[in-house]
């Protein structure tokens, strides 16, 4: 209890503080069980009235590695992970609204690359853990999130967060999400032209707060940074990998090494004969990439917020600081990419990926989406204390269909 009061008080100043609960304060649990990390995140809001939108009071964050995929072959092992952070719950919540408040797991692209029957049992697990809680679980409350809705939600918190989506001069803004295993693109068109040359399922109309919004959203499965790397290893969906030494010219010339991801463990290296460098990787990276994606053409001038790993790999090269993240332009990356492909000994220590990452993620801003060099990036992990996640999206969409809010 005492963690709690303090953790509130540090954000809040005491007459503002959820501590003194009014009766509209309530709470919701999400899990994120992302391909390499499980994260909980508990919001407390407040609803003044029917026709006040929902007020965000806060946010308790948590993470765990690895994900829940690496524990496809031990379903048991996962159940101290979930019981673990729900404890963190259990802490924040205050006892007599326990039973008020939902507890919720979304599975992502991790598990979407598992087969049926080891996701299942994995999800089964969490099942049993959140039916022993003294939450409130609604039907179906662990299962594998729909890519479309990751996309979505995302859009949604963003542009929450940022207050967008309240009042009459609402100009939203894009989102971009690197993850381990997918990535997400969503933007609200402004141009006729993109509803008509969109693919059919990468329209979606999604209600939130009494508006109707008609986005385009997708979610690339296999795109994300991790499965990237495996996917210009040539490594991708192998079935047998057996003791197999995958090179590539974006690792350094003389590395041997071994790396786990999914459960299945790999060993890679660099072209110890062949070429090395940036210029060898970008068509390496672009064998990928290019053709792949969908390139809608009003997003090319346009600007978007991005987060996850482009954030995290944004932070690692200097180019933006952790804590206020910062507006870059797709060429920032591509300039990142060759300073760290073409000089690798130096940054080996990092990690020996960064250059595979960058050149990857240039690739994919330019070559799969049809971003322009010139194109901003908003980079942010957190706004006003608050991580920008799809957690928050999928919370208020859950409030709203237990009927908990408006
Ligand atoms: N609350 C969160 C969750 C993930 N992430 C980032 O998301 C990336 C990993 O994505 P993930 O494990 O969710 O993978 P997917 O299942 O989304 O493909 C890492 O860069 C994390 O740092 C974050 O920045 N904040
Ligand atoms: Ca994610």
């Amino acid at each position: 209890h005492s963690n709690r009061v303090m953790w509130f008080q540090d954000f809040f100043p005491p007459n503002m503080c959820p501590i003194n609960a009014k009766d509209d304060t309530f709470y919701g649990i999400m899990f994120d069980a992302g391909s390499t990390g499980t994260r909980i995140h508990i919001y407390t809001f407040v609803q003044k009235s029917p026709e006040n939108l929902l007020e965000l009071e806060g946010e308790i964050f948590e993470s765990v590695k690895p994900g829940l995929s690496a524990y496809a072959d031990q379903p048991e092992k996962e159940k101290n992970m979930s019981l673990r952070l729900l404890d963190m719950a259990i802490d924040a919540v205050p006892p007599h609204l326990w039973k008020k408040t939902p507890v919720v797991l979304k599975a992502t692209a991790g598990l979407r690359l598992l087969s049926e029957e080891k996701a299942q049992a994995l999800l089964l697990e969490v099942r049993e853990v959140f039916e022993e809680s003294p939450f409130l679980v609604p039907e179906d409350s662990v299962s594998i999130m729909d890519g479309s809705y990751e996309g979505i939600l995302a859009w949604i918190t963003v542009n929450f967060l940022t207050g967008q989506l309240s009042g009459q001069n609402q100009h939203t803004v894009g989102t971009l999400d690197l993850g381990g295993a997918s990535t997400q693109i969503t933007f609200l068109p402004q141009f006729e032209e993109t509803l008509k040359e969109a693919p059919g399922d990468f329209l979606t109309s999604f209600e939130m707060f009494n508006s109707t919004y008609k986005l385009y959203t997708h979610s690339y499965l296999g795109f994300g940074l991790k499965a990237a790397r495996l996917a210009i290893l040539g490594a991708l969906n192998m079935e047998a990998v057996d003791g197999q030494m995958f090179r590539s010219s974006c690792l350094p010339k003389h590395l041997e090494a071994e790396w786990h991801f999914g459960g299945v463990k790999y060993r890679y290296g660099g072209n110890k004969e062949g070429e090395t460098g940036f210029k060898p990787c970008y068509l390496e990276v672009l064998k990928v990439v290019k053709g792949k994606l969908h390139q809608p053409t009003e997003i090319r001038g346009s600007s978007f917020y991005a987060f996850s790993y482009y954030y995290d790999r944004a932070v690692d090269t200097n180019l933006i600081d952790y804590e206020q993240g910062g507006i870059l332009e797709v060429k920032d990356f591509e300039r990142k990419a060759k300073e760290v492909c073409d000089n690798m000994e130096r940054y080996n220590s990092a990690s020996p990926f960064l250059c595979m990452d960058l050149t990857y993620i240039t690739a994919l801003l330019k070559e799969g989406f049809g971003f322009r060099d010139n194109t901003l990036l908003q980079l942010t992990k957190k706004v006003n204390n608050i991580e920008t996640s799809w957690t928050l999206g999928a919370t208020f969409h859950l409030l709203q269909s237990l009927g908990i809010t408006y």
